[in-house]
């Protein structure tokens, strides 16, 4: 039977006509998360926080500078993390891990023969190079990776790529490769968003204010060129527009700041109390910069923001989740990958 033109691979590597008959085909989608550790014990946080802490995409000082000051956080850091995490920790495992392995399941339901559909961590398990190793002995020739973070940052997409390239420097014969950089502005992802806070409203009334939080960033890597405070407002401003709030009534702040340097500003921690401070009684907090939830939201906001605000003279921080494995979700994300994979075998403007 002939091959599709472009089509130049040995007999076992998924030829394109299996699209056709509906079965998984050469196209793979590598869903990528940050990691999270394997337990919630000093012990399994250590490697964790080592491989995280050493990425010079995540803290850019000269290796020299950095690695006794890495040597003094690993010594500290474990155990102060392991007990955020025992708090957040199911049955199931890590909240992060549990999440976006039923949010990589539902997008491949959804896809079906269209794509194969993996997930890999960018720290820890499974790693970037062995997934890609994966999907390709399953035939996949052409990848479209799909970082789970809807704003780009050099520390998190940006770390991605690197993965990516270096799993891929070490193919003899590397698939094809598209990347989405990012998705804040993306329509159907700020529909999803409105819904699910709107529908949060719907079960349990609305708060006198909606604060975004976003995962924070050195505030020097800003000014290096990294566009992720622009495209935090940019979805910020979206979600006002689509929930027709006032100025006042949505607010963005950045959690999560590790270290002494300046990050971006205004702080999560230092905008609940003050709001608090200025009478706000009940305050919505939702983080549009997480695909799934995590230590960061479940543990940092849900908690100890909650009790920031409370101590400071607030009645209710209510954290709305994050999108997770939601209809909503998957849908917006099966819409960029078809739009991504534009022209390859099975998806719009490709062989059908
Ligand atoms: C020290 C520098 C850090 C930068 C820069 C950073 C950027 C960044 N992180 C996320 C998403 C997540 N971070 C998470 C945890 C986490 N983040 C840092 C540090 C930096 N992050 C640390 C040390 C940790 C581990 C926990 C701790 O010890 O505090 C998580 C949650 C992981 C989980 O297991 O649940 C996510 C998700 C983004 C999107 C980002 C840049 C935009
Ligand atoms: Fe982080
Ligand atoms: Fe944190």
């Amino acid at each position: 039977m002939p091959q599709p033109s472009h089509y130049t691979g040995p007999a076992d590597a998924a030829p394109d006509r299996r699209v056709q008959a509906g079965a998984i085909c050469g196209t793979g989608v590598l869903l990528v998360n940050l990691g999270t550790p394997e337990a919630p014990t000093a012990r399994a946080l250590r490697p964790y926080l080592a491989e995280f802490l050493s990425d010079p995409r995540v803290i850019d000082y000269p290796r020299w500078l950095w690695w006794p000051i890495l040597k003094v956080i690993l010594a500290i850091r474990p155990r102060r993390s392991a007990h955020a995490y025992a708090r957040i920790w199911t049955e199931a495992g890590s909240p992060l891990r549990v999440l976006s392995e039923s949010l990589a399941a539902a997008l491949q339901a959804e896809l079906g023969g269209q794509a194969r559909v993996a997930l890999a961590m960018r720290y820890g398990q499974p790693t970037v190079a062995a997934t890609i190793a994966a999907l390709q002995a399953a035939g996949v020739r052409r990848l479209l990776v799909l970082p789970l973070y809807p704003q780009y940052s050099a520390t998190s997409t940006g770390s991605v790529i690197d993965a990516v390239a270096e799993a891929l420097k070490r193919l003899r014969w590397p698939p094809e490769l598209r990347v989405v950089n990012d998705y804040h502005d993306d329509p159907a992802h700020i529909e999803a968003l409105a819904r699910r806070i709107e529908h949060w409203w719907g079960a349990h009334g609305r708060g006198e204010k909606l604060l975004l939080s976003f995962h924070g960033i050195p505030e020097r890597y800003v000014r290096l060129g990294d566009p992720y405070l622009a495209q935090c407002q940019a979805t910020a401003t979206l979600l006002r527009e689509r929930l027709r709030l006032r100025g006042d009534e949505l607010l963005l702040s950045f959690q999560s700041r590790v270290g002494r340097e300046r990050w971006l500003e205004p702080y999560t921690d230092a905008t609940v109390r003050r709001l608090a401070g200025e009478g706000v009684r009940r305050l919505d907090v939702a983080c549009p910069g997480f695909a799934v939830d995590c230590l960061e939201t479940l543990e940092e906001i849900a908690m100890q923001n909650r009790e920031f605000f409370v101590e400071a003279g607030g009645e209710a921080l209510r954290y709305i989740p994050a999108l997770n494995d939601t209809p909503e979700q998957v849908a917006s994300l099966a819409a960029l990958v078809r739009r991504h994979a534009q022209g390859w075998p099975g998806f719009a403007g490709g062989p059908s």
